[in-house]
């Protein structure tokens, strides 16, 4: 089989609502698909690097889907890196844990019909995760990152990362608002795939908040 290497192949600069970063735009050796690295300020090799490595979610990142709290952490990584001055976003293009748009859209339809996320993946013949972290992993050691402060609720993604030689020295906890749409996603992450979210301290919209005093909207 041939081996994994990503190719860096286009810089440029990009203006955002959250600032200016430079972009990266990095093929695999594997898939050939496109992964991107967002990265704010001059990274020190001697420090860890806020990080974001991130699966894209076309309706949570793009359409703003209430169904996962995709979109929600995306923004929420993009506002440490801005108000850290300093930080890296990877957009790895494994849409769908890995199952891509248009199995995710049928597994929704499952979930419709009483399925949990994984339930539904399984249904559907596809593992409950079948994403990869080695083209991350190799994107950070591109940019000279081999130290990294991730922010992740997903136990899996650190020991990942970390048998692939990305340490990852602390976890910064990215906390979603719990709607009336994805309580039942959000706790199925907790249940099932071992996510560090307690939906009890979570901000609420929409819905009682199970031991807490009522509604609390994310500002
Ligand atoms: N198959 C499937 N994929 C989903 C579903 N909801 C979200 N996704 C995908 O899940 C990926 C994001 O994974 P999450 O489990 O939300 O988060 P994570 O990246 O593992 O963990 P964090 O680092 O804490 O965000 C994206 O690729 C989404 O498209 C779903 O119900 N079914
Ligand atoms: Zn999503």
């Amino acid at each position: 089989m041939r081996n994994l290497e990503v190719k860096r192949e286009v810089s440029t600069m990009l203006p955002t609502v959250w600032g200016e970063f430079r972009l990266y735009l990095y093929t695999d050796s594997i898939e050939h698909r496109e992964h991107l690295a967002l990265v704010r300020g001059h990274l020190d090799p001697l420090t860890a690097v806020l990080t974001r490595v991130h699966s894209e979610c076309f309706t949570g990142d793009v359409l703003g889907s209430r169904r996962c709290d995709c979109g929600e952490q995306l923004h929420h990584a993009l506002d440490h890196i801005a108000a850290h001055g300093q930080g890296i976003l990877i957009y790895l293009r494994q849409e769908g844990r890995g199952i891509g748009l248009r199995e995710k859209l049928r597994a929704y339809n499952l979930q419709d019909q009483g399925l949990d996320t994984v339930e539904a993946n399984l249904a559907l013949g596809h593992p409950a995760d079948a994403r990869r972290y080695d083209i991350a992993a190799l994107i950070l050691k591109d940019l000279g990152v081999l130290r990294v402060r991730l922010m992740t609720n997903n136990p899996q993604k650190i020991r990942d990362l970390e048998a692939l030689g990305i340490h990852v020295v602390e976890r910064v906890p990215l906390l979603p608002t719990v709607y009336p749409e994805n309580a039942a996603y959000l706790s199925s992450k907790a249940l099932r795939l071992n996510h560090w979210l307690d939906l009890g301290d979570l901000p609420h919209v929409g819905l009682e908040q199970p031991g807490g005093n009522g509604q609390k909207p994310h500002p």
